[in-house]
């Protein structure tokens, strides 16, 4: 295979699906590239759920196969939230700044040591006649009181990574690539990609 469409149109996504193909050979394409795919609704209550709806539908569109990112933040303080409302925790406009604006308040008088947190990213493929494959990985970190570090998207700047000492925004991309969410669901996808794509998988 030497290309892969990625069912998102959220630009930070992209970019880390990018790098972590390149070193892979696999060039990456998104909806971004497929402007007629309509949207599709997010209606799954996991994060599993809606990488599958995602993967499904631009895969059924575009009659090739695809990998759809779901994603999100869960809080523990806040009993999981905003988990798979993550993108329009603030509004259905999907503003970052926003976003972590309402997180800070909603944990404001929360001490450090009960801001624990964990990203999730579920990763569909969906394949033209072939049943879906779903894998998940997760990535732990505790919620800073204001934000940091220019890198990233989303909740990055807040996301404290304590191995590194740093929020995901203060990491370089090729370190967040190694640590991430993203970067280990796709791990576990490589080492099951034989098996889910089979002979006539890809597309060349
Ligand atoms: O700081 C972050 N670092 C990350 O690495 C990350 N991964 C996901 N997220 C958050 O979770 C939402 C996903 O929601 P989501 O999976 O529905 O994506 P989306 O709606 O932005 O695009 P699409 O892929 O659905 O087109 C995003 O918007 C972000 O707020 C992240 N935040
Ligand atoms: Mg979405």
């Amino acid at each position: 295979m030497t290309e892969i469409v990625i069912a998102t149109k959220n630009a930070g996504k992209v970019r880390e699906f990018a790098a972590l193909f390149e070193k892979r050979g696999i060039e990456v394409k998104s909806l971004l590239d497929f402007p007629d795919v309509p949207d599709v609704e997010e209606t799954g209550s996991t994060f599993a759920e809606n990488a599958k709806i995602k993967a499904e539908a631009a895969a059924d569109r575009l009659r090739r196969p695809v990998i759809a990112d779901d994603s999100g933040l869960a809080v523990d303080a806040l009993g999981g939230r905003p988990g798979v409302y993550s993108a329009r925790y603030a509004g259905e406009e999907k503003n970052d700044a926003r976003n972590i604006a309402k997180l800070l308040s909603e944990l404001e008088g929360v001490p450090m040591e009960k801001r624990t947190a964990r990203f999730h990213c579920a990763l569909a493929v969906a394949i033209p006649g072939r049943p879906t494959a779903v894998v998940e990985a997760t990535c732990d970190g505790y919620i800073t009181e204001a934000p940091r570090g220019e890198g990233g998207f989303g909740y990055d700047p807040v996301f404290y990574v304590p191995e590194r000492g740093k929020t995901m925004a203060e990491l370089a991309p090729d370190e967040k690539n190694v640590i991430s969410h993203r970067a280990k669901a796709l791990a576990k996808l490589e080492e099951q990609w034989d098996d889910i794509i089979g002979e006539k998988g890809g597309s060349e």
